[in-house]
């Protein structure tokens, strides 16, 4: 099968580091693809970042789905920006890494702490939770109050931040086991498991992971109702090429 990531930021080294975190997660048989929008933020940090990049997630669904013979999308940033405008383009599964680590954070605990990149982002996973049904799991949403690229410019301290994080929460929060609150850590997953002694739970390998499963499965995004391919009209502007898709 083939599982398309779609990195919502423009950082292609990000990209890389996610399809190659991926590939490593995937099944035999199973190849990964890695895409990002051609316009839109190097990194998403608030809700305008994630207003933008909505759109280049939903621009990179249709690239796909001209392509043709992806079996599922993963959107891999932990706002899950774009993701039901996602589910309407395609009858594929798409998998948020934020959902898909929420419910695989459900089967190995009974709560879990999520630290992220900047604090000012938390609100966003706290609505995810909400919206999701999982607020009542999470205990806290934690940063390591890094910016997203630190990541790739400045990794060993990101890391450092992280890893200290983690394990405030794995000594305050009364938890067990940790979400990675970034598309950005999808590489550090092992390292800072090893580090703090807790499960880890990433959220482009748990998405990846999930889709793997719904494609195996038979199951694809319901066309009944509310995900079904948006209603065909006319876009003026910039997205004049969107309508009547
Ligand atoms: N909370 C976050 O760090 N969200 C993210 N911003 C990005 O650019 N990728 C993410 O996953």
């Amino acid at each position: 099968m083939h599982i398309r990531v779609i990195n919502p930021n423009t950082t292609a080294s990000m990209t890389a580091a996610m399809r190659q975190a991926a590939q490593q997660q995937a099944a035999e048989g199973t190849t990964v693809s890695a895409s990002q929008p051609d316009a839109g933020p190097v990194s998403i940090e608030s809700h305008f970042d994630e207003a933008i990049s909505a759109v280049g997630v939903a621009e990179e669904v249709l690239k796909g789905e001209r392509e043709g013979g992806i079996d599922a999308y993963v959107v891999a940033c932990f706002g899950d920006p774009g993701l039901l405008a996602a589910r309407e383009l395609t009858r594929a599964p798409v998998i948020g890494i934020a959902e898909a680590a929420f419910h695989l954070a459900t089967l190995i605990s009974t709560r879990f702490s999520i630290v992220t990149s900047l604090g000012r982002t938390g609100i966003i996973a706290e609505h995810l939770l909400q919206q999701y049904g999982f607020s009542h799991h999470c205990r806290r949403i934690r940063a390591a109050e890094i910016p997203v690229l630190d990541l790739e410019h400045h990794p060993e301290a990101a890391f450092t931040r992280i890893v200290e994080e983690c394990c405030r929460a794995r000594d305050e929060d009364g938890i067990g086991a940790i979400v990675l609150g970034c598309g950005g850590m999808a590489n550090l997953t092992q390292e800072i498991s090893h580090e703090v002694g807790l499960p880890v739970v990433e959220g482009v390998s748990a998405a990846l992971k999930l889709a793997e499963s719904l494609v195996s499965l038979g199951l694809y995004t319901s066309k009944h109702g509310d995900l079904a391919y948006p209603l065909p009209k006319a876009f003026t502007g910039k997205f004049s090429g969107l309508s009547d898709l």
